[in-house]
Order: structure tokens, then sequence, then C-alpha cells
């Protein structure tokens, strides 16, 4: 078991850098569905583009590189504590290297351990079989999609659906539901796993679980095959589109799993995963440690075809010319963003500073360090990794914006920012602060974090390291930094119309399909 260590290091860094060739063939499937010219087909242009350049960099698909959750399967008599040992030393060794973002927090304090390692991470599940080799899963699932994870319990009122009994139309009901709920906060568009049955505990282990089925596979119980495929056809009709933009692609896979309950519960859960659906697997020769197979087809057998990405670019400046592109170079004025409107393309350059969960509540009665006058707020947790020149940053997409919706107005206005970019759209309380204040908000494409680092040419700086490198205030130097107004200073917001749009055509799910 000489290698092993070494074994589980390589899984990690495939799984975060290497996005499996079915999870890729879904995407590139979805990317031709998506009418040309669209910003949701430009979305998808540029996350094929994104996945090409993990692979190449060896970097993050997206910064956040999620919860370790490891499925380990070894011979009987096999020594579990070893292994435990050698997946935490891996973890740590990938996270040292900038392959993994320093993801394990103190609830209560908010301290990072720095290594991935603390109590509940990383999650280690291990089960015998009666084979010789070990078999060891690894799913890295980002905490924007997993707050998009709902679970159901029948029977209920769902909103826009009406009454969910306890049969295959109620849970029907509920996987439509779940879906719409999610909107594009989640990196749509998603891969969902659905539990039916068990308690709230283990239904939600059952649907993650459902994340481990290749994307392609037929589902052998006949009434849920039938229903996977029922809610991948008309999810896609909730016209909620990539990164929430609307557009045809919403749901790119479906898998259910079922067990059995207690007569009084009756349990839908859904986990909800983001297009960088990254999860991997190895066999292990258990004398040597060494790596015998790969579970899922490597990406590497699938090319994303940049001439795809450069095509969609190309036909969506031809099909709408009337989208503006703005370059703009911080600090911003308030004439500047009164001119922005819903649709248009702001290309930014100079300097930007992140800022998510922790400052934006600190922020609340504190100064901010530096000025932020006509700033740019990027609602960004990098990986960073410091050498002698300094800081780099390996990955840096956009989070999930409406955590931040309880401060955000309040914090335009105290201190002047112009623009906050993110993803997934904010809501009422910004759009006003936006239009009183003045202040656009720029939706970036989530997940695509190494497209934006490669638009960050220097980190001038950082305040708040205490908050741990995803939740410091990062100075960063961008060029051709590119996101889409999605809010603006007039009262509009993309996110509200295709919430509304996408809840009436759920409207019209209502009726029973599943007798
Ligand atoms: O934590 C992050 O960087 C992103 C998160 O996964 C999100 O989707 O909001
Ligand atoms: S930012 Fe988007 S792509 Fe990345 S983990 Fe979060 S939900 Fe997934």
């Amino acid at each position: 078991m000489k290698h092993f260590e070494q074994s589980v290091y390589d899984l990690i860094v495939e799984t975060s850098t290497n996005l499996p060739a079915d999870v890729r063939r879904a995407i590139k499937a979805g990317a031709k569905r998506e009418s040309a010219g669209t910003r949701a087909a430009l979305s998808m242009a540029t996350i094929a583009n994104n996945i090409t350049m993990a692979e190449t960099n060896v970097s993050p698909i997206c910064q956040d590189t999620g919860m370790p959750t490891f499925i380990v399967h070894t011979p009987v008599g096999a020594n579990q504590i070893e292994m435990k040992k050698a997946i935490r030393s891996a973890i740590a060794r990938t996270t040292k290297d900038g392959k993994l973002r320093t993801n394990s927090v103190d609830s209560l304090t908010g301290d990072n351990t720095g290594d991935n390692l603390g109590p509940g991470t990383p999650v280690i599940h291990f089960e015998q079989w009666e084979r010789d080799d070990i078999e060891v899963k690894l799913i890295l699932k980002g905490g924007g999609c997993e707050n998009k994870n709902i679970q159901y319990s029948l029977p209920t009122e769902l909103p826009g659906l009406g009454k969910a009994g306890r049969d295959l139309d109620g849970i029907r009901k509920c996987i439509m539901h779940a879906v719409y709920q999610a909107q594009g906060q989640g990196c749509s568009a998603g891969f969902i796993g659905v539990g039916i049955g068990g308690d709230r505990t283990t239904g939600y282990e059952l649907a993650k679980m459902q994340l481990f089925r290749k994307v392609d596979d037929a589902n052998e119980h006949e009434d849920l095959r039938k229903l996977e495929e029922y809610v991948l056809e008309n999810a896609n009709k909730l016209g909620i589109g990539t990164m929430g933009f609307g557009g045809e692609v919403t749901l790119l896979g479906c898998k259910i799993g079922v067990m059995n309950r207690l007569p009084a519960s009756y349990f839908v859960s859904v986990a909800y995963n983001c297009w960088a659906f990254r999860r991997q697997g190895v066999l292990i020769d258990a004398a040597t440690g060494e790596i015998n197979e790969w579970v899922y087809e490597r990406g590497t057998a699938l090319a994303m075809s940049e001439e795809q990405a450069e095509a969609a670019a190309a036909e969506a400046a031809e099909a709408q010319p009337e989208r503006r592109e703005v370059v703009l170079t911080t600090p911003i004025t308030e004439e500047q963003v009164r001119q922005l409107r819903v649709g248009d393309v702001v290309i930014l350059n100079g300097r930007m500073y992140t800022g998510r969960d922790a400052i934006h509540k600190h922020l609340m009665d504190h100064d901010a360090p530096v000025d932020l006058n006509g700033a740019a707020l990027y609602h960004c947790g990098p990986v960073m990794l410091k050498d002698e020149a300094g800081w780099h940053v390996k990955a840096a997409g956009p989070t999930t914006s409406i955590r931040e919706e309880p401060y955000q107005g309040d914090i335009i206005k105290k201190f002047g920012i112009r623009a906050v970019i993110g993803k997934g759209g904010m809501g009422p309380k910004t759009l006003k602060a936006l239009q009183e204040h003045g202040g656009v908000y720029l939706n970036a494409i989530g997940g695509a974090a190494q497209y934006y680092a490669e638009t960050i040419k220097g980190v001038e700086g950082v305040d708040f390291m205490e908050f741990g490198i995803p939740e410091a205030m990062w100075h960063l130097n961008v060029e051709g930094f590119a996101a889409i107004v999605t809010m603006d200073s007039h009262g509009n917001s993309l996110h509200a119309d295709v919430d509304k749009s996408s809840f009436e055509k759920l409207e019209s799910f209502k009726e029973p399909v599943f007798r």
C-alpha cells in the first residue's frame, strides 16, 4: 500500500481539474441546444472554454472545490485506519498545492483550518466488498449548489403546483419545484440526484449517492426511469437556462433512487449539483496502492473544442448587434453606471476588491480598510498560492450573491460602491439601492474560475486575512473582466423576470401525469 496516498492525491487533482467525459458530453449536448447568440449560449461557451483551461492548467475548474466526500470500498479486513490517514494527508497536500481551496471553516469562530482538515471534513464513508481491490470514489460538491438542495415531506402543498401526495405524481411535483427554486443560483445547467424515502438523513444521503451514477445510464426501476426521463425533458421547459439567464437548458441530468421509509414519513430529498459536476473514482491495487483503473471515463478523452466557443462568441455578436459592450475602468462614476442597461456586457479594467460573507457582515458596523468610492466589489473567494514573488490567483469565479442580500444595499450606500459582481442575482433591497444610489449588478459566469483568473493581472494587496483566504478582501488588478448587466439602476432585474416567467411555466405542470 506504499502508493495509496499518492493515488488518492492523483484522484483529488483529477477530480478538481478535469471534468469527466460523461459530464462533458452532457454539457456539450446542452450547449448545442441553447439558441445561438443568446446570453445563455455565450455562457455555455465560456463554461466549455473554462473546462479546457482547467485541464490544461491543472487548476481547479471552480474555485469552490466543495466538501470532499469519499466513498471507499475495501476488501474484507483491509486497514481502514491507515487509509483514512492517507486520505487526510492527500487532502492536506492537494490543498497546499492549490488544487483545493482552503474550505474547512470552524462554524462558531469562522477560523479556517487552512488545510481542509477539521471536524467533519473531509467526509469519508467506508464499506467492505467481496473483491480484492479497493475502490475510492470522490465528489467535490460546492457550497452554492449544496445550498440549493431541498427536502420535501409529503403530503404537502407546493407553490404553483398545488397538492403533492404520497405517490409518484407527488414526487414528480417536488422535483419540478426543486429545479424551479434553484433558479440559476446553483450555477445551472445542473444535475440532480433524488432520494425517495429514508429518514431526513438517509434520504439526503441517497440523493447524493445518485450523483455517483453515470450521466448516461438508465434506471433499472421502470417507473423511476420514466420519471427521470420526464423530469429531464420537462424541467428544461421552465426556461431558467444557463446561469439563470433564461434559455433552453436548465437541467443536464436527473437520477432517482428509492429506499424504504417509516409509515409516518415520506421524504423526497433533492441534491442539486452545478454544471461543475466534479466526481471521479479509482480502482486501486490493494497490495501496492497503485491505480489500476479510473471509474469514470476521463475528461481528456473528450475535448470541449475551442472552435465551438469562438463560433458561439461570433454568433452572439452577429445575432444581437444591438447588445452593447461597454468598457469601464475603476473607479466608476455615477454617470457611467446610469448609462448601463440589463443585457449590456461590461468589460472591466483596473482595481477590483473581493468581498463575501464575512466582509459584508463586518462592513455593516465598521469602516472599510480601503476607499470604496466608485469601486467594483467582487463576490469571490479565490484559490490563492503564495511564493517568494507574492500571491498568485489560481482560481477566481463568482460566488452566489443572494447571501449578501441583507447587507448589500446598505453597504453600497455607505461606501459609494458602483458595481457589484457576483452570480445568481440579488433581491429587491439591493435593486432599490442600485436605483437610489446609482449602481449596477454584474453577473459573472459561475464556476468559470480559470477564465476569470486569467483576467487578473496582479494581486496588489489584501485585507482581513484573519477571515481566511476565501473570505479575505483581495485587491486585484484586472484587465478585460467580462460580465453581463443583470440588474441596473433603472429598476430592471433579469433575475426577477426569469423567476416570474419560470414560475408561470411551473404552474403548467400542475395536472397529474403519473397515476
Ligand atoms: O464558495 C464559492 O466560492 C462559491 C459557491 O460554491 C457558490 O456557488 O456560491
Ligand atoms: S460557484 Fe457554481 S460551479 Fe462553483 S461550486 Fe458553486 S455552484 Fe458549483
